[in-house]
């Protein structure tokens, strides 16, 4: 079985495939048993106590925060009362799976009612009850592995920040989704991780559990059960090209000497390594959101001092600019609730949502200025009203390097109103394409509209890097789109000062840039606004940039 994506975070992976379910049908309400009750119980109770252990056994493995909320889960499926009432509901008739269900259904109510930790953790109690009904009917288990014997591929039909928060790269090798675009969730969080994924991939959740399975994450190819020889071969090319791309270091530059800063993305501490370690210059998107996923209370003033401390003290004399939660749409933050909102990507968003609490943005500006002053950035601008009174409450807190990123597109077309309110402009492609042509970043159906070529796209790339040039300010990058090497040429050819994405991507768009000269991207920016479509933009440009055939680019 041979399927096609969108690949969307380069390299060969291979390993056993893990199809993720997200939820277990409720057991059939009245369902009873035959034989024993005492059996059923011991039944009951075993499912009980292998869940339990597995998640403690993952909590151990997962160390930190992750460990605690394991542990927590862990004890609440071995509850007393909870193992009680399963027990009497047995005991009156009712199969195991059906006395599992009814009873977490009654635990969850008296838990959410007790408050406290416990309370908030609730709603974990979904996740255990599915895995020990799972368990009891012989049915795929829900969510990720418990302790894996080997890495595999992860095949879902889209992850969502909650499912990937306890992901490690030692254990997954490749992403295959069937949603997602190539600026989704998981398409980023691949990237960051430097793990090879398709999205968007019709037919991956029919790929059978366990089976072998190579993702090419480079041209969008899932081979299911390939030849052995085969896997040998696009792991050696695969490994070979990156070992060429990783003899182009230093600084960001094209062949002629025109510097073009090389920054990272980064969503918390421990994607900083891997960001110096991949010769970045500066971080030029710290997305603060994703230190403080799935967590009910606003993260202290101190926790994220820290947490700004460390970025700015692993790129000493470089940039680093934190971005302010973007709360909302593709990431929600439970303590910064929404209101009903029918389509949540135009809603109260990123900076939006400040205004109704305007409290977390000022404990967010706070911590930055006691870091030690990194720039700062609000998501989520349409308006110059917007990004004065952003600037303002920056400079009230002693902040003096203060941006807006450029994601909508009232903002770029615009976005000379906006630079006389700050000091700089990072525009953010994937939201960007979002908006302009209407495309949900999160649907797979719609993952076209977001190839990073569509002309329109670098239309507005254009107007607000000529907007920023006139200004004598920078325009930097931290959109997906930065992570292409032709189209990182394209945009230091359109004006583009700074480029920011993913450390896996550095190497090849290091080398990528380094190939040609100035005029030669000026060249190929000028050949693909000529395009009509981001095919014809793309090859426009790359018949442009001679460079990128040898490198294998
Ligand atoms: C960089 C961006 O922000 P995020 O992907 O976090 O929304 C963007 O929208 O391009
Ligand atoms: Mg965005």
């Amino acid at each position: 079985m041979n399927l096609r994506g969108v690949g969307v975070s380069p390299g060969i992976g291979h390993g056993p495939s893990y199809v993720l379910t997200v939820s277990v049908p409720e057991p059939p309400e009245g369902a009873t048993y035959t034989g024993e009750a005492e059996q059923e119980k011991e039944r009951a109770m075993a499912a009980l106590t292998q869940v339990a252990g597995e998640l403690e056994a993952r909590g151990n493995q997962a160390g930190g925060e992750a460990e605690e909320i394991l542990k927590a889960q862990a004890l609440m499926a071995e509850d007393p009362g909870l193992v009680v009432k399963v027990r009497s509901l047995i005991d009156r008739g009712l199969a195991a799976p059906r006395a599992v269900f009814e009873a977490f259904t009654k635990y969850r109510t008296v838990l959410r009612g007790s408050g406290g930790y416990l309370g908030e953790r609730a709603g974990d109690l979904g996740d255990i009850r599915d895995r020990v009904i799972a368990l009891l009917t012989g049915q795929a288990m829900p969510g990720l592995p418990v302790a894996p014997a080997e890495p595999y591929v992860l095949v879902a039909r889209d992850l969502a920040p909650a499912d990937t928060a306890l992901l490690s790269r030692d254990d997954v090798v490749a992403f295959v989704t069937e949603e997602g675009g190539p600026t989704s969730h998981t398409a980023i969080m691949a990237r960051s991780m430097g793990v090879p994924a398709v999205v968007a991939c019709p037919g991956a959740t029919r790929i059978p559990p366990g089976v072998q399975v190579m993702v090419d994450g480079t041209s969008g190819d899932v081979r299911v059960e390939p030849a052995e020889s085969d896997v040998a071969d696009a792991v050696g090319a695969a490994t070979a090209r990156q070992a060429a791309l990783a003899s182009w270091t230093g600084p960001g530059a094209t062949a002629d000497g025109h510097p073009v800063p090389l920054l990272a993305n980064v969503g918390g501490p421990a994607e900083l390594d891997a960001a110096v370690a991949a010769g970045a210059e500066g971080i030029g998107l710290y997305r603060t959101e994703f230190l403080f996923l799935d967590r009910p209370e606003p993260p202290s003033a101190e926790e994220q001092e820290r947490a700004y401390r460390a970025a700015l003290e692993a790129f000493p004399g470089g940039k680093v600019v934190v971005r302010t939660l973007d709360g909302g749409a593709d990431k929600p933050l439970a303590f910064l609730p929404s209101a009903a909102e029918p389509n949540p990507a135009l809603g109260e968003r990123g900076l939006r949502r400040f205004a109704r609490f305007p409290e977390v943005m000022d404990v967010q500006l706070r911590a930055v200025a006691a870091a030690g002053g990194a720039a700062v950035m609000a998501p989520m601008v349409a308006t110059a009203e917007e990004a004065a009174w952003f600037a303002r409450e920056c400079h009230d807190k002693g902040l003096d390097e203060v941006g807006v990123m450029i994601e909508i597109p009232s903002a770029a077309l615009r976005a000379g109103n906006l630079l006389t309110m700050v000091d700089f402009v990072s525009i953010g492609t994937n939201d960007l394409s979002q908006y302009t042509f209407a495309a949900d970043r999160q649907l797979g159906a719609v993952s076209a509209m977001h190839d990073p070529w569509q002309p329109a796209l670098l239309d507005l790339v254009a107007i607000t890097a000529g907007a920023a040039a006139r200004a004598g300010k920078p325009c930097g990058i931290c959109g997906e789109a930065a992570a292409d090497p032709a189209l990182a040429c394209v945009l230091a050819g359109l004006g583009v000062s700074s480029l920011s994405m993913a450390p896996s991507a550095l190497a090849a768009v290091r080398a990528g840039l380094a190939a040609h000269t100035m005029e030669q991207c000026l060249a190929a920016a000028e050949a693909a606004r000529t395009g009509s479509s981001a095919a014809d933009a793309k090859a426009a440009a790359r018949a442009q940039l001679p460079g990128l055939d040898r490198l294998g680019l």
